[in-house]
């Protein structure tokens, strides 16, 4: 419960609509409450009349006209606070949505590692939805109806302490009573949203990797997994549910008669002169009054387990590590923007005695490695498959932080730059172009401001891609579907040349696109990556011999660490890796082409 408290206090700038809930839960009690006073005086009046003892029909007929204003007065005070606590509602979610996906940028890459995209979604609904529901319906009936139970105590206190104690004690009784299912409960729950996390996150990627799933005809294995993991949930939903509703008629049976005893004591009283037919009635509508929210109780109780449930999920992601000097968070803190000098007379990158594993009781897998790169100078890494060579790159991005040893950017280690700089510095044209959804326009100025026409076509002709985009209808404005599904390898490459060709980072990096490319379209996209690279310093890692063989060096990395380097013409002669691959490209053997193949090699 400390959580959900947790969350309004973290809402803050919803406080009137607190406040305005609150006040309206009061009005509402209050209107309801005086209700059964009206009856029981109207009921006196009228026994009064029948045993001519006196009373009129105009005193009714005002009685009566006071319930019509009292019961008025409830229903538009009781959709005002609905109206506020739906409000309330969604701005929480707004706010909380906001903040999770806030959060989410923030994390480090890291932590994708061990989650799938399906699960973040699926946890960000639940948690976020239950929370909100929760908030809801506590205002839009729970609220008021706890309002009542604390003043029917008090009137009833007043009439008889019997019965007033006989409630104060079933309350907490019951709460505790419930509390005790809860435990219970709560393991099914996380063992059933485990299993539509793990659904969810399966779901998200089959339905990204459509192509896929036809290919190779595993719609009926993807729909059998997922339809077990809600299988699964549903055998769960069962046993819990039967728990559940048994302990619930338990409950109810104690509560029964425990109720039982209250009217009989109303009933006697009444009978022995305590009180009048009038108070009778209305002590039976209070109890009632007071009787409904315990009845209504396992409704809320469920919906108060789930948002409780939901609140840790959302604290557990809110607690993670951020990555640190991440943009956003410097926004938060109010610092001013982060400056960097640049020493522009050292190597344009440099790795010192770089080693690094992707966990800490992992496997190194790069060790020891040192190289400096210079301004201009385009360096190719070429290795095994596994060998490291996008693993350098996230280091030199900051994606992870070396385990030991120093990377440096412009004589800067990476470590103490803010991110949001370096990668200033850094342009990336990725293996699989990954685009966005949206237009040809918005993916090739992601990222950046303010682009005029001009800069986009000027990007678009450098990177070979106005050819195809000025015969598209839309041009410009033509949507390219999810991660770019509408437009082909080789368009998707180029628009992602373009992309990189924008933003004119002085430092590039370019894992080459392989065999998904023909051979018009690898020309077409390789004379777009010759335009960007003018002028750059380049780390290209390598799956081209064409593209190594022009390279100012070449890197080659063996078992996570630096075989050689040297220039195309030096590692030529070496008999190392490159010497290798370049006496199998002209072969045509099975064990050639596969040697070729566990370097990632096309030729
Ligand atoms: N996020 C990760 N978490 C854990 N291990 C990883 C992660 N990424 C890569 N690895 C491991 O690190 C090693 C190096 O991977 P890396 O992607 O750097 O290789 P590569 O040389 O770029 O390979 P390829 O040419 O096939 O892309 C591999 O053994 C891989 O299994």
């Amino acid at each position: 419960m400390r959580s959900i408290v947790r969350i309004l206090g973290t809402a803050r700038e919803l406080w009137h609509l607190y406040l305005g809930i609150i006040v309206g839960a009061v009005a509402i009690a209050a209107t309801a409450l005086l209700m059964p006073f009206v009856i029981a005086r109207a009921t006196d009046v009228v026994v009064s009349m029948v045993g001519g003892k006196g009373g009129t029909v105009t005193t009714l007929l005002w009685l009566a006209g006071g319930l019509l204003v009292l019961s008025l007065a409830n229903s538009v005070l009781t959709n005002l606070t609905g109206y506020w606590g739906d409000l309330m509602a969604t701005r929480l979610r707004a706010i909380l949505s906001r903040r999770y996906f806030r959060k989410l940028l923030k994390l480090p890459q890291r932590y994708y590692d061990n989650e799938l995209t399906g699960t973040i979604i699926s946890r960000l609904n639940r948690s976020i939805t239950s929370i909100t529901d929760f908030l809801q319906m506590f205002s839009n009936n729970f609220f008021p109806m706890l309002i009542t139970v604390f003043a029917v105590l008090v009137i009833s206190l007043v009439y008889s302490p019997w019965l007033a104690l006989l409630l104060i004690i079933i309350y907490p009784t019951f709460v505790w009573l419930t509390a005790l299912t809860s435990k219970r409960w709560q393991v099914w729950e996380h063992q059933k949203n485990e299993h539509y996390d793990i659904a969810g996150g399966r779901f998200a990627e089959v339905i990204g990797q459509m192509r896929v799933v036809k290919s190779f005809v595993t719609e009926r294995d993807e729909l059998k997994k997922f339809g077990d993991h809600y299988n699964d949930a549903v055998g769960l939903t069962g046993e819990q549910s039967a728990y559940w509703h048994k302990m619930d008629t338990l409950r109810r049976a104690v509560l029964d008669v425990v109720f039982f005893v209250i009217f009989a004591i109303i009933f006697v009283q009444t009978a022995q002169g305590a009180f009048s037919i009038g108070v009778m009635v209305m002590l039976i509508q209070l109890v009632n009054m007071a009787k409904q929210p315990v009845t209504g109780m396992s409704y809320l109780v469920d919906t108060t387990q789930r948002a409780i449930a939901g609140s840790h999920e959302y604290f557990k992601v809110m607690g993670e590590i951020d990555e640190p000097n991440n943009p956003l968070e410097l926004d938060e803190s109010g610092a001013a923007q982060p400056t960097v000098e640049w020493r522009e007379d050292d190597p344009v990158v440099a790795f010192d005695d770089v080693s690094f594993g992707y966990g800490d009781t992992t496997e190194l897998v790069l060790n020891d490695i040192n190289l400096a790169i210079d301004r201009g100078e385009r360096v190719a890494f070429v290795g095994e498959s596994g060998g490291g060579k996008t693993t350098l790159v996230n280091l030199l991005m900051k994606l992870y932080p070396a385990t030991s040893g120093t990377v440096e950017v412009h004589g800067q280690s990476v470590r103490d730059v803010p991110s949001e700089l370096l990668r200033r510095e850094i342009g990336v044209v990725f293996q699989d172009a990954s685009l966005f959804s949206g237009t040809i326009r918005e993916n090739i100025a992601y990222g950046i401001d303010d682009v005029t026409d001009e800069q986009l076509e000027t990007a678009a002709r450098r990177a070979n891609a106005m050819s195809f985009i000025s015969r598209l209808k839309d041009g410009f404005d033509t949507e390219i579907g999810e991660r770019g599904i509408k437009l082909s390898g080789g368009q998707k490459q180029r628009l992602s040349v373009a992309r990189a060709l924008l933003k004119d980072a002085p430092i590039l990096i370019l894992d080459e696109a392989t065999s998904s490319l023909d051979t018009k379209s690898e020309r077409a996209v390789q004379a777009g990556l010759d335009e960007l690279m003018e002028g750059r310093t380049t780390v290209i890692i390598a799956h081209r011999l064409s593209t190594i063989s022009t390279v100012d060096r070449i890197v080659t990395l063996r078992e996570g660490r630096i075989d050689e380097i040297g220039t195309p013409a030096e590692l030529a002669t070496t008999d190392g890796i490159y010497a290798e691959l370049l006496a199998l490209q002209g072969s045509t053997s099975r064990a050639d082409k596969a040697k070729l193949a566990r370097y990632d090699i096309v030729r």
